[in-house]
C-alpha cells in the first residue's frame, strides 16, 4: 500500500543525479510521486530509480516504449523488474504490441507495475497531428488509442486532462495519467493541452503529472504543497 495521500506526479527532468536528488530532497513521498524520464534515465541508468525507491518515493518510469511487440514486452519487463511503480508504451505501437507487454506482465511473479499506454501527447494539438498524417481531432485519435488500450488489457492512459470526460465515460476502468498540467498562472512552455490541477482533477483525472512548475522552481516544496492545496 502506498504511503502517497496524493494524486500528484513530479517529473524529475534533470541532467543530473544530484540535481534530480537535490529536488526530490525538497519533496515528501507521502505528498507525491516521482517520474523518472528519458533524460535522467539516460543519464544515470537504473541505479536512480533505486536511490529514489530507497528514500520512500514510488517511481514512474516513463520511457515511453515503442517498438516491435516482442521488443517493447521486454523491456517493460525489466522495468517491472527494477521495482518501479508505473512504466508506459506508446498505444501507436498498435495492439499486439500492448497485448504483449500485458501478456509478459503477468506472467511475472510478484509487484506488477502500472502499464499505461499513452496516447496523443500533451505538447500536440491539431496542426501537429495534420503534420504526422492524422487530420483527426486530438480528442478523437486519443478515444480511438484508448479503445486499442482497453482491448489489450492496459491498466490506464497517459492523455491530456481535456480528454477525461470523454475517456471515463468511454472506459471508466482506465486510470487517467495527465501532464500538461499548469498550475494558474505558470508559464504554458511547450504545453498545449493544458488545464490547472483543480480542472484536471475534477475532469476525471487519477494522476497529476507535474513538471517544471514545481521541480524547477525556486522552493520545489511550496509549490507542491500550493497545489496540494489547489486539490484538498
Ligand atoms: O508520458 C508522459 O509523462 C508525458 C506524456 C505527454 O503526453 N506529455 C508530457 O508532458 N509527458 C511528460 O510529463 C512531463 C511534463 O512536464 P512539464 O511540462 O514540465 O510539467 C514531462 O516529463 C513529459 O515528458
Amino acid at each position: 500500500m502506498s504511503a502517497c495521500q496524493t494524486p500528484i506526479i513530479v517529473a524529475l527532468d534533470f541532467p543530473t543525479r544530484e540535481q534530480a536528488l537535490a529536488a526530490a530532497a525538497q519533496l515528501d513521498p507521502a505528498l507525491c510521486r516521482v517520474k523518472v524520464g528519458k533524460e535522467l534515465f539516460t543519464r544515470c541508468g537504473p541505479t536512480i530509480v533505486e536511490t529514489l525507491a530507497s528514500k520512500g518515493f514510488e517511481v514512474f518510469l516513463d520511457l515511453k516504449f515503442h517498438d516491435i511487440p516482442n521488443t517493447t514486452a521486454m523491456a517493460v519487463r525489466a522495468a517491472a523488474e527494477m521495482g518501479v511503480w508505473m512504466v508506459n508504451v506508446h498505444c501507436s505501437g498498435g495492439l499486439r504490441m500492448m497485448a504483449a507487454c500485458r501478456e509478459t506482465l503477468d506472467k511475472l511473479n510478484g509487484a506488477k507495475p502500472l502499464l499505461i499506454g499513452v496516447t496523443v501527447l500533451t505538447s500536440m494539438e491539431q496542426d501537429d497531428l495534420a503534420g504526422i498524417g492524422l487530420d483527426v481531432p486530438p480528442q478523437e485519435q486519443v478515444l480511438r488509442l484508448a479503445a486499442l488500450a482497453a482491448q489489450a488489457g492496459m491498466d490506464g492512459l497517459v492523455c491530456s486532462a481535456q480528454e477525461a470526460v470523454a475517456l471515463k465515460a468511454a472506459h471508466p476502468q482506465l486510470q487517467l495519467v495527465t501532464p500538461g498540467i499548469r498550475p494558474a498562472g505558470s508559464a504554458q512552455d511547450d504545453q498545449r493541452r493544458i488545464l490547472t490541477p483543480r480542472q484536471a482533477l475534477d475532469a476525471g483525472s487519477d494522476y497529476l503529472v507535474i513538471g517544471r512548475p514545481i521541480a524547477q522552481a525556486a522552493d520545489p516544496a511550496k509549490e507542491l504543497t500550493a497545489v496540494v492545496a489547489e486539490l484538498a
